[in-house]
């Protein structure tokens, strides 16, 4: 059915439609001419009226003509974003359609043909009932998920990560407030942050005590006490010399003698008293971190997999030193297993960090960002997919952001957020990061490799709890009154005052 006909000046790219009929932001639509068969989204909608125009002053006037209420001449505009030529395996169009040319809406068959052949259902397109399904492959090219507070990012990781899970693929969540950890995502795996000091490597050590490599000489004592700790409990270890777990009980007290002996070579004394001081802030917060009876993390990840590392109870520079070891070593073993078929980590895996522009900070040279821009660069080759999820797109290092060659970007209202992301992704084009305003809960702009084109789509609600849920106050209010009221009965029974 014809909604409308191409007025104006076309482009291989975009066309002005004059609607018949009010026609709705988001649509797609059907464009036939010289041989082409292309399929439109409307992207932008104007209406107006010749006579009621921007010039008009006079109010009487409208009021007359409001009483002949049809009199009134109007017109609906609407842009066009040319996204493709059926007729030529989806390419995009090489011929702008003509002025009169007619319009028409998509069909579900024909939006079907684009949109449902992946092979993992995030949703539908917005205002329709056609599935949107992903080419879950091309996440090995990594993914952003973009949005301001609130707009559904948790919903959509909890979404992806547990069908991913039900394909049998794998995903690892770092989960910065502990959403995932304690929510009904199905094959959840829960794992606990634990670091083997055995499998760190000095930096990631340092970076648990919060050492930065420019502190130098702090880092050098740290880093040779450290190196010379691993290699004569190692060896101990070997020779059978030694339990482990009366060595976890005295691990601070181990390795602080060593730290003490290194620091017998310093010319000043106050590095290896500030090395000793952060030793023991580290031990005193978070001991229960360091295990040196834990597996390595590897053994910890298993296949079909929701794994999720809860990071809620550690500070940042603790998260940090965590989230770093565990890409290296995802990256590290999955190259093992490609150099030898029998080692290393047997599956490709998907690493989602929550709150990324906290460890993907564009300002800081944090040890995470080090390990994901590794990861950016080489984990396609082999099978590690690195998923950035992020409310504050422009704190993200914009070489990360950039090779995030898909995006799900819900709604963002703050201009430069917008301008950041749009700058960031050769594939979204001006006319859709328009979009990203009006876009409701749960709806996003889908752009990348996991998509054949460009989709606005509505994301499936998580069917289940996840921490970030807006809370129900009013019931938790009336829940915590009833509580109350029963134990002042209880006490109030108990004194024999009922
Ligand atoms: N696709 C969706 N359909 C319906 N409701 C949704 C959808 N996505 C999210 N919501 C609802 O919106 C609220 C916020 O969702 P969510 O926690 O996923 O947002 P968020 O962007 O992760 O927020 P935050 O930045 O605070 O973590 C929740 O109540 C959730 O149930």
């Amino acid at each position: 059915m014809i909604i409308g006909y191409v007025i104006g000046s076309a482009t291989t790219q975009e066309a002005l439609m004059l609607a018949e009929k009010p026609v709705r932001l988001g649509n797609y639509v059907i464009l036939e001419y010289d041989n082409i068969k292309a399929l439109g989204l409307i992207t932008n909608v104007t209406r107006g009226s010749s006579m009621l125009d921007d010039d008009m002053n006079d109010i009487e006037i409208v009021q007359r003509l409001k009483k002949f209420n049809n009199s009134i001449p109007f017109f609906i505009k609407a842009k066009i974003k040319l996204l493709c030529n059926f007729n030529n395996n989806c390419l995009m169009p090489d011929l702008p359609p003509a002025a009169g040319t007619p319009v028409r809406e998509a069909t579900e068959d024909e939006l079907k043909s684009v949109y449902s052949n992946g092979n993992i259902r995030i949703g539908t397109l917005v205002g329709t009932k056609v599935e949107v399904k992903l080419n879950i492959n091309a996440l090995a090219r990594h993914l952003a998920i973009l949005a301001a507070t609130g707009s559904g990012k948790s919903n959509t990781v909890a979404v992806l990560s547990q069908r991913i899970s039900e394909l049998g693929g794998s995903t690892v969540i770092f989960d910065y407030h502990g959403e995932y950890y304690d929510s009904d995502i199905r094959n959840l795996n829960n794992i606990e942050p634990k670091l083997n000091p055995l499998h760190l490597t000095p930096r990631e050590f340092a970076t648990l005590l919060e050492i930065r490599e420019n502190a130098s000489i702090q880092f050098r004592i740290l880093r040779r006490a450290f190196v010379k700790f691993k290699e004569n409990i190692t060896k101990k270890i070997q020779e059978g010399q030694i339990s482990l777990s009366k060595l976890n009980d005295d691990f601070s007290k181990i390795i602080e003698d060593y730290i003490k002996e290194e620091g017998k070579g310093e010319r000043r004394e106050n590095p290896t008293e500030e090395v000793l001081n952060k030793l023991e802030e580290f031990i005193d917060r978070y001991s229960s971190v360091i295990d040196l009876t834990a597996p390595d993390v590897i053994e910890r990840i298993r296949r079909g997999k929701v794994n999720v590392v809860n990071l809620s109870h550690l500070d940042e520079d603790s998260m940090d030193a965590v989230v770093a070891h565990y890409l290296r070593r995802i990256l590290d073993s999955r190259k093992e297993y490609f150099r030898k078929k029998n080692n290393g980590l047997r599956f490709p895996l998907i690493c989602i960090i929550e709150e990324a522009h906290v460890f993907l900070s564009k300002n800081e040279n944090t040890l995470t960002k080090y390990w994901a821009s590794r990861i950016a660069r080489e984990g396609r080759k082999f099978g590690v997919g690195l998923t950035i999820v992020s409310q504050r797109p422009k704190g993200l290092d914009e070489n990360i952001l950039s090779q995030m060659t898909n995006k799900i970007i819900l709604k963002i209202v703050e201009p430069t957020d917008k301008k950041y992301v749009l700058e960031s992704s050769d594939n979204l084009s001006e006319d859709l990061a328009e979009q990203l305003s009006s876009l409701d809960v749960g709806e996003a702009i889908i752009i990348g490799k996991i998509v054949k084109l460009p989709a606005i789509v509505k994301i499936d609600k998580f069917e289940g709890k996840l921490l970030g849920s807006d809370p129900d106050m009013l019931s938790e209010w009336r829940k915590a009154e009833e509580e109350e009221s029963t134990a002042m009965e209880f006490l109030n029974f108990g004194s024999g005052e009922m």
